[in-house]
């Protein structure tokens, strides 16, 4: 049967619905520790600590941190997986441990290094047998495996056994096999690692559509920035556990103290500019005899029109091109300014 007439269309524009105000995720104090041992002795590390936080319908955030920040720990307490040791949690209006079995029926969980797929059974039956868990009537089922096939390209696999797929193949069969059942809230542990450029960026261009067509709530940790900047709006940064910024990703930056960089082409050969004294610019590098030239500003205390016009009064500029301070950067810098204790105004609202 064809999902025509039964689920919406998703659209394939980059539009997002208005979050609506509701609460999907709320944590007030959320704190998990872990006794390991150290030698003979044992001692207690804080893989989340005191996060409070409110997710609203609708959002797309993305959640980061360095290795061992604690984002995984995190997303097995929204889920129900882990129980915390201290704070309250409450995901999609459920207790997560207490209302696992209902709360599954609303969040779909993607583990980008584990599978929640049969290895030996063809994707449609690992699928037939997720729809069967949830319960799902054979109408919608076969609408939603319907487009998800679509989707998600999957026709050419889908009697294939999950253990032969490619990496970006069994990508889509995880994300199908999370989203089955429509959930409210999708929470995406690294789902492009390993991806190659068109895998990741199909899979991203499914999720944006995914989420216009049904206002999905995405929340995702990755390692990728190009993922945070495609998908998210919103980014949350953990580090040691702890929250150290909530805000847009251009704020991210700014919170960073992250440097934009105008790159200009001159009409001719140029020593390299100095116009330091003009604006507070610093020159990066020339290229082609300074043909191409590079100078890193700092947006909190100038412009890029500022500094464009300091060069043009000095040299001609055929052409310019701002970019973007680079992501990873930015949180390594991030890290750097907010560690012990973090610096709790780099957090935008909570
Ligand atoms: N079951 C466990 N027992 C003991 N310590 C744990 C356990 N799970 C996590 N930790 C510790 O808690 C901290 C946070 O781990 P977590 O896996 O949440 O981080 P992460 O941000 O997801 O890291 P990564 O990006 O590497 O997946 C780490 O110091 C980790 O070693």
């Amino acid at each position: 049967m064809s999902a025509e007439g039964l689920l919406p269309r998703a659209r394939g524009s980059a539009e997002v619905p208005a979050a609506t105000g509701e609460t999907v995720v709320e944590t007030v104090g959320l704190t998990r520790r872990f006794t390991v041992r150290d030698g003979v002795r044992r001692r207690q590390v804080s893989a989340v600590e005191d996060l409070t936080v409110r997710i609203g319908a609708g959002e797309a955030v993305g959640y980061i941190g360095a290795n061992g920040a604690g984002k995984s720990t995190t997303i097995k307490m929204l889920a129900g997986i882990l129980v915390p040791t201290a704070g309250t949690v409450c995901t999609c209006g459920l207790r997560p441990v207490k209302d696992r079995r209902r709360l599954a029926r609303q969040i779909g969980v993607v583990f980008g290094q584990r599978s929640q797929l049969w290895w030996d059974l063809p994707v449609w039956e690992s699928l037939r047998i997720l729809a069967a868990i949830h319960a799902l009537p054979a109408t919608r089922r076969r609408a939603r495996t319907d487009e998800l096939v679509e989707r998600l390209e999957m026709a050419e696999f889908w009697s294939v056994p999950v253990r032969q797929l490619s990496l970006g193949q069994r990508m889509r069969a995880e994300i199908a096999a999370a989203l089955l059942h429509s959930p409210r809230l999708v929470i995406l542990d690294e789902p492009t690692i390993g991806l190659d450029v068109l895998s990741k960026q199909r899979l991203r261009e499914f999720l944006v559509e995914e989420r216009a067509a049904y206002g999905t709530t995405l929340l995702l940790t990755t390692h990728d920035m190009g993922d945070v900047a495609r998908l998210c709006e919103r980014v949350l940064v953990i580090d040691h556990g702890r929250l150290a910024f909530d805000g847009a990703l251009a704020g991210l930056a700014g919170a960073a103290g992250a440097d934009r960089v105008l790159v200009v082409d001159l009409a001719e050969p140029a020593a390299d500019l100095e116009v330091a004294g003009v604006v507070a610019a610093r020159h990066l590098g020339s290229e082609g005899r300074g043909l191409r030239q590079r100078l890193a500003f700092d947006p909190e205390v100038t412009t890029a029109a500022r500094v464009l016009a300091a060069v043009s009064a000095l040299v001609e500029v055929v052409d310019f091109r701002v970019e973007e301070p680079d992501i990873e950067d930015v949180v390594r810098r991030l890290y750097a300014a907010t560690r012990h204790p973090p610096d709790a105004s780099a957090v935008e609202h909570s």
